[in-house]
């Protein structure tokens, strides 16, 4: 059964459509990674796809009710704000919100093991306001992981982290969809989301141009077409390796 299903999902800013008639549908297993230049309309998707957003179109997650949602996708959005100067396990715990029983050993085990896969056993008892940036992303994601959904969002995740903590993160969704539930991430790190997504869905102008392996999408005319970009795509025996070699002159559309 899919855990996200969108049928012409469509947001408009305006007159403008920044969301544009976007079908697609993910399963268990999966770790979509949605990739597409500035303003091409991630964000606006996954928010819309979440119900925080008006829009025309069906979005299955959109249509439950908050609470059923909440326990059906965990999301993690771009803006990191820790508003509250508690300490890293009470923030973390926070994301057993949406479950009934949220002290007891089902709790405890879901943040222990959020900390674990984040690696901040170490940071349990700090104050999360008093952490670095990459550290607070970290805690973030941690509090999405705790909130044991089938399905993560996250929204540009690995930005500000350092590339370990990237490729830990990104390594952490893999393992989170290779379990059976899926994940769909907003990259602008293209070898990175060719390395770690299982499927690829491009965006270009609010409308999905590309959906499918990486090694597909990521082609020659998409890049040039969607990114504006003259990119050779190296094969290494550590997986594919994206090298930007020049910008391309935009055309421009009626
Ligand atoms: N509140 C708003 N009012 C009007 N237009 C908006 C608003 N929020 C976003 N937009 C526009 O919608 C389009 C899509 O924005 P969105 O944030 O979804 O893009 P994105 O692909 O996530 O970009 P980025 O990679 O820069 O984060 C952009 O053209 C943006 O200017």
């Amino acid at each position: 059964m899919n855990l996200l299903t969108l049928d012409k999902l469509t947001v408009r800013r305006g007159r403008c459509p920044v969301v544009d008639g976007v079908s697609l549908t993910i399963a268990p297993g999966e770790c979509v990674g949605l990739i597409g230049p500035n303003g091409s309309g991630k964000t606006t998707l996954m928010r819309a796809a979440l119900g925080l957003l008006a829009h025309g179109g069906q979005s299955s997650l959109a249509r439950l009710p908050a609470r059923q949602r909440a326990r059906a996708a965990s999301w993690l959005p771009q803006a990191r704000e820790i508003a509250w100067g508690v300490d890293v396990e009470t923030l973390v715990a926070l994301g057993r919100l949406p479950h009934d029983s949220r002290a007891g050993t089902a709790q405890d085990d879901a943040v222990a093991a959020a900390l674990a896969r984040m690696g901040l056993e170490g940071f349990r008892h700090r104050r999360a306001t008093a952490l670095s940036g990459g550290e607070q992303a970290r805690v973030l994601i941690a509090r999405a992981l705790a909130q044991d959904a089938p399905l993560l969002i996250a929204d540009e995740p690995i930005a500000g982290l350092d590339p370990a903590a990237q490729l830990g993160t990104l390594r952490v969704f893999e393992q989170l969809a290779s379990e059976g539930r899926a994940v769909l991430v907003s990259l602008h790190d293209l070898t990175l989301a060719a390395r770690h997504c299982t499927r690829l869905v491009m965006l270009d102008r609010g409308r999905l141009v590309a959906d499918g392996p990486p090694a597909q999408v990521l082609n020659a005319g998409n890049l040039a077409r969607t990114f504006h970009l003259h990119a050779e795509m190296l094969h290494t025996e550590h997986g594919p390796l994206l090298q930007p070699l020049d910008v391309l002159p935009q055309v421009t559309h009626s």
